[in-house]
């Protein structure tokens, strides 16, 4: 992961930033991104509600510096305490860049023609930023997911859906009765749909093909589990960080009535994998 440089960066040497929530750090959020300079920066509004790039990934996907404001310590400004407010931080400020959606300050009452108004510099406002006529938004991707709609995600996000977790102890069934797999604890991310996925696996440097079993484990303990076997390697030691990245989904959680049926099924579910990768 990329520093967070926000902080080496002097905020008097920023002209130009462009402001919004930023959670997914998406295709239009990009497209807003283009239209600063090198001395630009991202100033994100955080609604505490960011699950598909949680605060401390976001630096990961953009090479300008990000700084960060709480909404709440901020919504109840006028619309000239607001600019005020941002002239402060930034002194130097030459340019700002918006979405045709941004509206700020108390109620939500301010949008981009009152912006124009209050803000002695140039205003760029980005039209509305399609896929296929499909708006381009945190919240349709967002249900992408939650439907495991993968490969709708990935579109919409221009990358990878991606989640990241530390390795926890599993019921110790896997690697006598069916496959190996790393147990996860995800905190942060919005988990896709229950299912079986194709994934990637990165631990430390290393990027493994990889399938990813998300749900309820009704044909055995009935208990939530977020599980990723590696196709090749059997990885044995406990790792803090593992980052499961998701690349297409096989089929839905399914309750098997004996070990040698639900065995049977991981088994496909791994060929078909391996199919996807070839
Ligand atoms: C590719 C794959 C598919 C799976 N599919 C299901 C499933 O459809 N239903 C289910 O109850 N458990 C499913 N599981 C979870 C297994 O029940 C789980 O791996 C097993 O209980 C071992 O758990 P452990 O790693 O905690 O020991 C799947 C696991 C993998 C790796
Ligand atoms: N599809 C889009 N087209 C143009 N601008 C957008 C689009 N989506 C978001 N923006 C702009 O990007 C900034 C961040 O918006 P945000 O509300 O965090 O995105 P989202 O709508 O995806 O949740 C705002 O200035 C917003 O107006």
């Amino acid at each position: 992961m990329k520093k967070s440089y926000s902080t080496l960066v002097n905020k008097k040497d920023i002209q130009s930033i462009a402001i919004g929530g930023f959670d997914g750090m998406h295709i239009a959020h990009q497209k807003l991104f283009e239209n600063l300079d090198e001395n630009g920066a991202i100033v994100t509004i955080e609604s505490g509600f960011s699950n598909l790039t949680p605060k401390r990934f976001r630096q990961e996907y953009t090479n300008l510096p990000i700084y960060y404001y709480v909404l709440d310590n901020i919504k109840y400004l006028e619309g000239k305490e607001f600019i005020k407010l941002i002239k402060e931080e930034f002194p130097n400020l030459k340019k700002i860049v918006v979405g045709f959606d941004f509206c700020f300050g108390k109620n939500r009452k301010y949008c981009v023609e009152d912006l124009k108004e209050l803000f002695n510099g140039e205003v760029i406002v980005i039209e509305e930023i399609k896929n296929n006529d499909i708006a381009i938004h945190s919240r349709y991707i967002r249900d992408f997911i939650k439907n495991g709609d993968i490969k709708k995600a990935n579109e919409f996000l221009g990358k990878k859906y991606k989640i990241v977790g530390s390795q926890i102890k599993g019921q110790g069934l896997g690697k006598s009765d069916f496959v190996p797999t790393i147990n996860l604890q995800i905190e942060d991310f919005l988990l896709p749909k229950e299912g079986v996925y194709i994934t990637k696996t990165k631990i430390k440097n290393d990027i493994y093909n990889s399938v990813t079993f998300i749900g309820n484990r009704v044909s055995t303990d009935g208990s939530y589990a977020v599980e990723t076997h590696i196709l090749k390697d059997d990885i044995q030691t406990t790792y803090n960080k593992v980052e499961i990245e998701f690349l297409n989904r096989i089929r839905d959680n399914k309750k098997f009535d004996n070990f040698k049926d639900l065995k049977e099924q991981i088994i496909l579910d791994i060929k078909e994998a391996k199919e996807f990768f070839n």
